[in-house]
């Protein structure tokens, strides 16, 4: 079953800029088709319209234009049911801080019409998956980072949806706590054949996770495709040799060049290039080398990094966009449906 399909999704933001009034076109002509059992990975930078397409998918914002069935239902004629088939966990969490972890999470789930003893029996069951046991009691204020957002998860599975929204799930969390709970994204999946949509601007992340990855930049999805292809598919792998002696540098750039259309750099004693399928080209290229006389110091072989590609794709890297100065805007109305 088609979980998601969305066609021509616009998102058009008015915004004051001191005294001019502005359009931020935030997502800017989505189309998308996530199919069930998929964990779908938005990567992009802060700013991108990743935020902004979850809430239109999740009934929170009603598109300026284009349509989207979730589940089944559309976003905007059937955003109740579009309600009840999902689980959404934003960005700020949704667990109040005083309220005890297992009665709020209850009540949630009894949000979504099921009986005291359903939410009772599920809500241990995810505490104990999501190793909360021991904290239905407590007070999300007396927990750790990795500790409430795993409770949040936990108030965003209480209904069992099929299909969950996960707005940087790991975002401000150390990097135990990030391993942890991509653990139990993971593990999501493989109990619950769940269907999966996460946003992050986290590399590994994205990588680590998903079965696909959609890489946004300034409201439009610039390429869609299993972290693998999108890697062999717009760079190649980066060989780095270190060249013995210094009079053989220029023997041994020519003889790496011949295996590339791609720009061959030197720097010193060291000469690197990007080539396609280095595991299949370097043998040759070592034993092309030996013959030659050329002695290596060190050779050291990069696979692509996804920031190798959305630098391919949008011209930037992927830091340099995030570190880009966010104009100072204060909005001024949004379509919202609740
Ligand atoms: N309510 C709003 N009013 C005006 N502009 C908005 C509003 N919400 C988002 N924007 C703007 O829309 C653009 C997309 O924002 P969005 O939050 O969707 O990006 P994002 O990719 O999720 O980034 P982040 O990783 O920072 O959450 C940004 O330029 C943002 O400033």
């Amino acid at each position: 079953m088609r979980m998601i399909e969305a066609r021509g999704l616009v998102q058009v933001f008015q915004t004051k800029q001191g005294r001019q009034k502005v359009e931020v076109r935030a997502v800017d002509g989505v189309d998308l088709d996530i199919e069930e059992g998929e964990v779908v990975g938005f990567l992009g930078p802060n700013g991108a319209g990743k935020t902004t397409t979850l809430r239109m998918l999740t009934t929170l914002l009603k598109p300026t234009a284009g349509t989207a069935t979730v589940a089944g239902y559309d976003v905007v004629t059937q955003s109740e049911d579009v309600r009840r088939s999902i689980g959404y966990v934003s960005q700020a969490g949704g667990v109040s801080t005083f309220a005890r972890a297992g009665e709020e999470v209850m009540d949630h789930g009894m949000l979504y019409g099921r009986t005291k003893a359903e939410v009772e029996k599920r809500g241990k069951e995810l505490f104990e998956q999501l190793q909360l046991d021991g904290l239905w009691e407590r007070t999300a204020k007396t927990m750790s980072g990795g500790q409430k957002r795993r409770l949040d998860i936990a108030m965003g599975l209480i209904h069992d949806p099929s299909l969950i929204f996960l707005d940087e799930p790991t975002t401000g969390l150390d990097p135990q706590a990030r391993a942890n709970l991509w653990e139990h994204i993971a593990d999501l999946r493989k109990r619950h054949g769940a269907t999966i949509c996460l946003t992050t601007h986290y590399l590994d992340e994205a990588d680590a996770l998903s079965d696909r990855i959609v890489i946004i930049d300034r409201g439009r999805i610039v390429a869609s495709d299993t972290p693998d292809h999108l890697k062999a598919a717009v760079s190649g792998d980066l060989v780095d040799l270190e060249i013995a002696d210094a009079a053989h540098v220029a023997d041994a750039a020519g003889r790496l060049g011949a295996l590339t259309e791609a720009d061959v750099v030197v720097d010193g004693n060291r000469v690197s290039g990007r080539i396609p399928k280095a595991g299949r080209a370097v043998p040759g290229l070592l034993r092309d080398l030996d013959h030659a006389g050329i002695v290596l110091d060190a050779i050291e072989v990069h696979r692509p990094t996804l920031d190798d590609v959305f630098l391919t794709l949008t011209g930037r890297s992927l830091r340099d966009a995030e570190a880009a100065p966010e104009t100072d805007v204060e909005p001024v109305a949004e379509g919202s449906l609740a």
